[in-house]
C-alpha cells in the first residue's frame, strides 16, 4: 500500500462546534475564516486537522467523539478541565495574550500556568507523532502552541513545519518580561517557516531571536541549529466570495429590509468584536459619548449597533470588562436616549453569519478600534459586504488590517477626540469619497483573500524546504567529501589556504584570547609535515601575532590581508610601495566613535586600521559601523583606501592589499594539482573569486558566497582537515 504525504493542520481549537444534547454529542463544522481557508487543505485526501474539541469529554466517551470527528478528517486532543484552566485560560490568555497585546500589567506569571502550557504542548506533540509519517507537512497555528514546532522537530528532525501566529508579536522590550522567553523563542524556531500578519511583527520576532538565541541572521533568514528558517509576513485574508454573495442571500435580504424599515432616518454605525480588552470597546463608547455631548444635533440621528461575542469569560479581566461595558452602555443610553431612540443597541451574544451579513449591509459606518489586533477580520468582512462601494470604515492603526486598508479613516484609539472626529467625518462623508475609498479597499480584500493566503504560505514553505535541500548539496562534507579525499590522495603538489579567525578558531570578545589551542597546533603540524602540502595561513591579523603563534611551524603566512608575506624559511616581507600616511586622519575619526561607543576599540596594524564592535550593545555597533562608513566614504576614495565590513568589525586598508591578490601571488609560476581555500569573512571572498575553477573553495558559517561549498563552523573545518591527515597516514603505511 502506498502512503501519500499529507498535511497536518494543528491549532488549539478544532474547526468544529461540539454540543451535548441529552447525553448525545453533536458536531457542526464551523465556518470561521480559518476553517474555510484551510478547508481546501484538511478536507483533501488523507490530510487532517488536530486540535481541542472545545469541551471536556469524559474518558469513557472519548472514543465515540474521536470516531465522529474522524468523519470530518479531525483528530482530537482531549484536555481536562484543569488543563483548560491552566494552559488555555492561564498561560495562553493570562500571560501570552496580554503580553503580546502590550498589556504587561494584565499578566499573571504563575509557574503552574507555564508547567501546564509545556505539558499540554507535549500532549499535542504526542498526538502529532502518532499521526505523522516521514515526508508529511505540518502547519501549526497560534500562540497556544508556541513550543510545539521544536517538540515535533526533536522527534522528527526532517519534517516540514510551518508556523503562523494570528496575534501580534510584541517588541523585544515587552517580550522580555516573560520569565520563559528563551524557551518560547526556541520552541518557535523548530519551524522552517514562521508567518505573521504584518512586517512589524516579523521585525519584532527577528529582533527577539537576535537577543535570545545564538543563531545567525541575514535579512529575514535565520540560521538555527544548521537549519535555514525563513520569517515572513502573510496578512490573512477572508473568504471574499462568501461575504459578497451572502448579501444576495434570501435570508440576508429579509433581515436587511427589516432593519431599513425600522431605522429610516438614522445613520447606523456597527461594531463587532469578541469580548476582549484588546478590542478598544470602552474607548469607542467614550468617543460616541463625546460626539453626542459636543454635537447634540446627532441625537436621534445616529445609532451604534454593538455586537460583543462572549469570549474567555472565566478569565477575571474579561469578566471585569463585561461589567464595565454594561455600565458605560447604561450610562450613555440613559443620558442621551429619547422616547423613540437609543444611541446604543448592545448585544452580548453571537449571531448567524446571515445576520452579520445583513448588519454589514445596512451599516453606514463600521467602527473598529482595537488597542492591538493581530489582523481584524471584521473590518475586511465589512468591506467585502459593501457591494455598492459605499459606507465608511473607521479603523484603528493598531490593527494589522490597517496596513492594507489604508483608505479607511485611520485612528489612534487612545485619542478619543480623534475617534470622535472620525465618526463625525464618516457621518458627513460625500458619496464620491466613500466610493473612491471603498472601491480601492474592496480591490485589496478581493485579491488577497483567504485562498491566496493559504497558497502563499504553503508555496513559501515548500520553497524553504527546497532551499534547505540545496544547502545540503553545498555542504562540503555531505556532498563532496569522497571526491575531495580522492583528489587529495592523488595529488602531489597541494596548496592549502587557511583563513584564521572564524575558520580555524571561534570568535572571542578579546581578540588576543582567540589564540590557537593544542588541537589546532596538532592539525597544522601534521598537515604541514607532508612534503606535498604548502599550508598557507592567510589572515587579516598583524604579522607579529602570526609570527608569535605559528613562527615555529612549517607554515607559510600572509598577514594583514596580504600587506605582509612570509614564504617558507624566509623572513617577513612587506608589499612594496605601501603607504601608511593616511592612518592618522582615519584614526582621528574612528577615535571619536570609540569615545561615544562603550565596548568598541581601534586595532592598529602596519597598513590598516580596524574598528571592533563585538562587545558593543547589540544593534548599536551596527548603527555606528554604518555611521562610520558614511562619514569616511569620501576620505576613503580620495586616499585610495578600501573599507571592508567584517564579522563585528569594519576595516580600512590600502586598496591594493587584498587576500585574493596575495593568493594569486602565491600561485604565480606554480602549477599545483590540488588547491583548497577556506575562509569565513568578506575578505576571503577575494580568494574564492581569484582561484581557478578546479580549486575547492569553502565558505565557513554561511552559504551566501562566491565559494562553491560551505561548512558550518570552525569545528567542521578541523574535522575536514583531520580527514585529510588520516588519508595521509593511510597512504604512508
Ligand atoms: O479560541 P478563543 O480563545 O475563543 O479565541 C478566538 C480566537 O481569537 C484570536 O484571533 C486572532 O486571529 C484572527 C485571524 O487571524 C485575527 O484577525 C485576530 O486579530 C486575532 O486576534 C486567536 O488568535 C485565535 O487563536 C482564537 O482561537
Ligand atoms: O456573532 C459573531 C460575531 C463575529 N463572528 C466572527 O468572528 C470573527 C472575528 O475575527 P477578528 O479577526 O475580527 O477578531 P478575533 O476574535 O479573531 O480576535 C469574524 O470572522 C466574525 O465574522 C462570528 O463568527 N459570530
Ligand atoms: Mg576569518
Amino acid at each position: 500500500m502506498t502512503v501519500h504525504n499529507k498535511t497536518i493542520i494543528i491549532s488549539n481549537r478544532l474547526p468544529v462546534k461540539i454540543t451535548e444534547h441529552n447525553g448525545e454529542y453533536r458536531l457542526r463544522p464551523s465556518e470561521g475564516g480559518l476553517a474555510t481557508g484551510l478547508g481546501s487543505v484538511y478536507k483533501r485526501g488523507n490530510n487532517v486537522w488536530i486540535g481541542w474539541p472545545g469541551i471536556e469529554v469524559p474518558e469513557d466517551r472519548q472514543d465515540e467523539v474521536r470516531q465522529k470527528l474522524a468523519e470530518f478528517n479531525l483528530i482530537p486532543v482531549f484536555l481536562t478541565n484543569e488543563e483548560i484552566s491552566l494552559y488555555y485560560e492561564g498561560f495562553s490568555n493570562e500571560v501570552l495574550w496580554p503580553i503580546f497585546h502590550y498589556l504587561t500589567t494584565y499578566a499573571n506569571f504563575e509557574q503552574t500556568y507555564w508547567d501546564s502550557y509545556k505539558s499540554v504542548n507535549e500532549k499535542f506533540r504526542d498526538t502529532v507523532i502518532q499521526n505523522i509519517n516521514d515526508g508529511d507537512t505540518i502547519w501549526v497555528h497560534d500562540y497556544q502552541l508556541l513550543l510545539l514546532p521544536c517538540l515535533v522537530r526533536t522527534e522528527r528532525p526532517a519534517v516540514t513545519i510551518g508556523f503562523f501566529q494570528h496575534i501580534p508579536f510584541p517588541s523585544y522590550e515587552i517580550l522580555r518580561v516573560i520569565p520563559w522567553r528563551e524557551e518560547i523563542i526556541s520552541g518557535m524556531l523548530g519551524a522552517d517557516l514562521l508567518g505573521f500578519h504584518t512586517f512589524d511583527d516579523v521585525k519584532h520576532f527577528l529582533s527577539a531571536v537576535s537577543m535570545l538565541s545564538s543563531s545567525k541572521q541575514s535579512e529575514n533568514i535565520i540560521m538555527h541549529k544548521n537549519r535555514q528558517i525563513v520569517v515572513e509576513s502573510f496578512p490573512m485574508g477572508i473568504d471574499y466570495q462568501k461575504f459578497e454573495s451572502l448579501t444576495r442571500h434570501e435570508k440576508v435580504a429579509k433581515h436587511t429590509a427589516n432593519f431599513k424599515e425600522s431605522h429610516q432616518n438614522t445613520k447606523i454605525m456597527l461594531s463587532i468584536d469578541r469580548l476582549d480588552y484588546s478590542k478598544g470597546i470602552l474607548q469607542r463608547l467614550q468617543a460616541l459619548e463625546l460626539l453626542l455631548q459636543m454635537h447634540p444635533e446627532y441625537i436621534d440621528k445616529i445609532s451604534l449597533f454593538m455586537i460583543v461575542v462572549p469570549s474567555r469569560d472565566t478569565v477575571p479581566k474579561y469578566k471585569e470588562l463585561r461589567d464595565q461595558i454594561d455600565q458605560l452602555v447604561g450610562n450613555i443610553n440613559s443620558r442621551f436616549r429619547t422616547l423613540n431612540w437609543v444611541p446604543i443597541h448592545y448585544f452580548y451574544r453571537s449571531f448567524s453569519v446571515e445576520f452579520l451579513s445583513a448588519l454589514y449591509s445596512i451599516a453606514d459606518i463600521c467602527i473598529v478600534t482595537p488597542m492591538r489586533d493581530g489582523m481584524n477580520l471584521v473590518s475586511k468582512e465589512y468591506v467585502a459586504s459593501r457591494t455598492k462601494n459605499d459606507g465608511v470604515l473607521i479603523l484603528s492603526e493598531m490593527a494589522g488590517a490597517s496596513k492594507e486598508l489604508n483608505d479607511a479613516l485611520i485612528v489612534n484609539p487612545n485619542n478619543i477626540g480623534d475617534v470622535m472626529r472620525a465618526i463625525n467625518r464618516a457621518i458627513n462623508m460625500p458619496p464620491d469619497e466613500q466610493n473612491t475609498r471603498m472601491t480601492s479597499m474592496r480591490h485589496i480584500v478581493k485579491k488577497f483573500d483567504i485562498n491566496l493566503w493559504v497558497k502563499n504560505f504553503m508555496d513559501k514553505l515548500l520553497e524553504v524546504k527546497e532551499i534547505q535541500q540545496s544547502l545540503l548539496t553545498k555542504h562540503a562534507v555531505l556532498s563532496v567529501r569522497e571526491r575531495m579525499a580522492d583528489d587529495y590522495l592523488k595529488s602531489k603538489d597541494r596548496y592549502i589556504f587557511l583563513d584564521y579567525d572564524g575558520t580555524l578558531v571561534g570568535f572571542h570578545g578579546d581578540i588576543d584570547k582567540a589564540s590557537p589551542d593544542q588541537e589546532l597546533y596538532d592539525i597544522l603540524g601534521q598537515l604541514s609535515a607532508d612534503p606535498a602540502n604548502r599550508v598557507v595561513i592567510i589572515s587579516g591579523r598583524r604579522y607579529q601575532t602570526l609570527q608569535q603563534w605559528f613562527g615555529h611551524l612549517n607554515l607559510e603566512m600572509i598577514a594583514e590581508h596580504g600587506a605582509w608575506q612570509k614564504h617558507l624559511n624566509e623572513d617577513w616581507k612587506a608589499l612594496p610601495l605601501l603607504t601608511d600616511k593616511w592612518k592618522q586622519d582615519v584614526k582621528t575619526v574612528l577615535d571619536t566613535y570609540t569615545d561615544r561607543t562603550p565596548g568598541s576599540f581601534v586595532e592598529e596594524k602596519s597598513y590598516s586600521l580596524v574598528w571592533h564592535y563585538r562587545k558593543v550593545e547589540k544593534g548599536l555597533g551596527e548603527l555606528r559601523a554604518n555611521e562610520i562608513s558614511n562619514h569616511l566614504r569620501m576620505m576613503i576614495a580620495d586616499k585610495g583606501l578600501q573599507m571592508m565590513p567584517g564579522n563585528k568589525v569594519i576595516e580600512f586598508k590600502n586598496i591594493e592589499v587584498n587576500k585574493g591578490k596575495a593568493a594569486q601571488n602565491w600561485l604565480y609560476n606554480n602549477n599545483p594539482d590540488f588547491i583548497i581555500a577556506l575562509g569565513d569573512d568578506h575578505t576571503d571572498e577575494d580568494i574564492f573569486k581569484t582561484l581557478p575553477p578546479e580549486a575547492y573553495t569553502i565558505k565557513v558559517g554561511s552559504n551566501i558566497s562566491a565559494a562553491q561549498y560551505y561548512l558550518r563552523d570552525f569545528k567542521e573545518v578541523r574535522e575536514l582537515l583531520k580527514s585529510f591527515i588520516s588519508t595521509q597516514k593511510i597512504t604512508s603505511y
